[in-house]
């Protein structure tokens, strides 16, 4: 259940309308707290571009309460009206038309709670937990599924509390977004995978009793080992990794028990136990290193046989037994060559499987070389794991790993054969496929610079250099001319999945459109997942079936997500919840230039407004209704090309 708490409507509250009074439309997300039944989510619907976080009040300063204004409920409405969304729940029992929230179906608000503080996290308690519930409320919600992706566009976002709750799914990528973090509680979950580096200068983390494994990155090795209790992680703060990069042995405490009672009372056994634990963990060790060094004795002895015997090179992997399957994993320390070199290597078949590639491309490598690549974690999509591999200093592939693809060998070779023979300058070319019954691999070049999500919504601190008119209407016109050429190809022919995370960029900021074709190659359950979220055109109702017009919608969300700098995910722009599309349709043309321009791009000296409001109207068209209002892709690079050129003729 969500109880609204009326915990940040006091002196805190006071300051910050005073600032938002001062910067006008600026406002900041702070906290989101999703472990207590007591959530204030009001700060769920602020999403802006702050210079700085204001700071926090001293610790010892008690909080004020006062009663909220219409404003304030206006923002928790929109706020729980983006959380219900963005978890799938539905708001049929919710008249949204009352003032206040308080009277929706399993809303319920306090307005006068003391402040607490959790005496079970770790790291140095800061000024927001005032905010928190009494400790002595009973902890926990049930949300469940993966954490959803809204949260990843609320980059000013300073404190996240979604512990004790069902969350699954492995740690998204996306926190990467929340540059302003300082805290973020995951505790008592069923989170799975690794625990990725997220680049954050985080003050406060605590992943205990989830069902992560892998070594700790480096970043988190400084905080507490009671932060990563409870789940199968290794390396400092916590026992070395093995061979496997799993932990030896669980730490000892009564609290590594997932969901026990007495997980936040750290029990300690006894010097005779540790003793034995420790005596059995040493033993173990020989006994794993001893196997391993005979599996590798028995596997080099295989492939020098097979070399001479088939004439086959030992390049091509053909590991047959799951032993030396085994061996293979447990010698990577990659996670990415553990995750994929067995499934890769084991076919059923017994036959060898090769890296298949595309066009004239002299083949530069093969599947050992890349399953051998030093590599890490680009992101988890919805059609699979992304991965950057460095096979050598000239070599960098950007591998995605396929999941839920049921379609047979023959039919998926028919459908990534289309999509490697496309062929142009704005789209990410598809180097090689790999296909087995339980793996199926794609090799792309790896775009350095990211994704444009990545650089609109990403690193927003200090040190960032703005992003110019130049640069987004080079980027606007290069994802439309790709898309163009997906759409000549044949009338039915669409992408299917436009948006900003599949435009990547070259060095010098060129567009290249990816991931197209591949929502014809994974299941229905895959493409269904919500993870379009404000780019769905409002027709499409199968996401396998998405026409160049529903393309064209998704095209324009993202001209909008240029020119405002908003990000399409976060579908709180006003509070109707409105998504962007709608938001900007809803803003009058003599509002534009205050309301809807990216700020950051009209503090820049090269504005350019004539070309951007051209460029709007252009968006506005594209994201209309009805699929027949919209202009076809050609007829979108035409427009783009001829507004930069009017553009440049002003200058000269
Ligand atoms: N060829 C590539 N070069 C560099 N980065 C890439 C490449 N392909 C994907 N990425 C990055 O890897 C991450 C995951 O990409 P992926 O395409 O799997 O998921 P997504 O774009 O977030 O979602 P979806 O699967 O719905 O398209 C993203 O941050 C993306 O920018």
């Amino acid at each position: 259940m969500i109880r609204l708490s009326g915990d940040l409507r006091g002196a805190e509250a006071t300051r910050k309308k005073k600032k938002k009074k001062e910067k006008e439309g600026v406002t900041v997300v702070e906290t989101v707290d999703l472990e207590s039944p007591n959530v204030s989510l009001r700060e769920l619907s602020r999403v802006s571009n702050v210079d700085s976080v204001p700071p926090p009040p001293p610790l010892d300063s008690p909080p004020l309460f006062s009663p909220p204004s219409l404003q304030d409920l206006a923002s928790d409405k929109s706020a729980l009206l983006s959380l219900r969304s963005s978890l799938g729940g539905r708001t049929f029992l919710w008249d949204t038309k009352q003032t206040s929230p308080c009277n929706w179906t399993g809303v319920s608000c306090d307005s006068d709670r003391p402040p607490s503080q959790r005496s079970n996290r770790n790291a140095p308690v800061r000024s927001r937990q005032l905010l928190r519930p009494p400790a002595a409320l009973p902890p926990g919600n049930r949300f469940s599924g993966e954490i959803p992706a809204v949260l990843f566009s609320l980059s000013n976002l300073v404190r996240l509390d979604l512990g004790d709750n069902g969350f699954s799914g492995e740690i998204s990528s996306g926190f990467k977004n929340l540059t302003r973090l300082k805290t973020l509680f995951l505790e008592n979950n069923k989170l799975s995978g690794p625990l990725v580096d997220m680049g954050l200068g985080l003050d406060q983390f605590n992943v205990s009793n989830n069902l992560l494994n892998g070594s700790i990155p480096k970043s988190f090795q400084r905080f507490d080992s009671d932060s990563f209790l409870g789940t199968s992680l290794c390396g400092k703060p916590l026992g070395v990794c093995n061979n496997e990069g799993t932990v030896p042995s669980q730490p000892i405490s009564v609290g590594n028990i997932p969901g026990s009672d007495g997980k936040r009372e750290r029990g300690k056994l006894s010097g005779g136990a540790i003793a034995g634990i420790v005596i059995g963990c040493v033993v173990a060790f020989f006994v794993v290193v001893m196997v391993l060094m005979a599996l590798f004795g028995n596997k080099k002895g295989s492939e020098r046989t097979r070399d001479v015997d088939l004439g086959r090179t030992i390049k091509q992997l053909d590991i047959e037994s799951p032993g030396e399957k085994a061996a293979v994993e447990a010698a990577t320390e990659s996670g990415y060559e553990a995750a994929v070199t067995g499934n890769a290597e084991v076919n059923g078949s017994g036959t060898t499987r090769k890296l298949v590639f595309f066009g004239n491309a002299t083949k530069v490598f093969e599947l050992e070389d890349l399953l051998r690549a030093s590599a890490e974690v680009l992101g988890k999509g919805t059609f699979g794991t992304a991965y950057k591999a460095v096979l050598d200093a000239a070599t960098m592939v950007a591998v995605k790993r396929l999941k839920d693809v049921t379609m047979a060998d023959r039919e998926f070779k028919e459908k990534i054969e289309v999509v490697g023979a496309m062929d142009h300058e704005n789209l990410v070319p598809l180097r090689a496929y790999y296909y087995s019954g339980d793996e199926k691999l794609l090799v792309y070049d790896f775009m350095p610079m990211g994704s444009l999500s990545a650089l609109l919504h990403g690193n927003k601190g200090a040190g960032r250099s703005p992003l110019d008119w130049e640069v987004r209407s080079r980027i606007a016109l290069g994802a439309a001319r790709g898309l163009d050429y997906l759409h000549s190809q044949d009338p039915l022919s669409s992408h299917g999945n436009v948006k900003s995370s599949n435009i990547l960029l070259t060095n010098s900021h060129d567009a290249r459109v990816s991931d197209f074709g591949l929502a014809q190659l994974v299941g229905s359950s895959t493409t269904t997942t919500n993870r379009v979220t404000g780019y769905r055109a409002p027709e499409v109702t199968d996401p396998r079936r998405v026409s160049q017009k529903a393309d064209v919608y998704s095209f324009g969300v993202v001209l909008l997500e240029l020119l405002t700098g908003k990000a399409p995910s976060n579908s709180v722009m006003n509070e109707e919840g409105m998504d962007l599309a709608r938001w900007v349709h809803s803003v009058g043309r003599e509002a534009w230039r205050s309301e809807v321009f990216d700020s950051e791009l009209m503090s820049l000296e090269t504005v350019v407004e004539g070309e951007m409001e051209e460029m709007l109207q252009l968006g506005i068209e594209c994201t209309e209704q009805h699929p027949d209002k919209r202009p076809v892709m050609v007829e979108v690079v035409r427009r783009i090309q001829e507004l930069r050129q009017s553009g440049s003729d002003q200058v000269l």
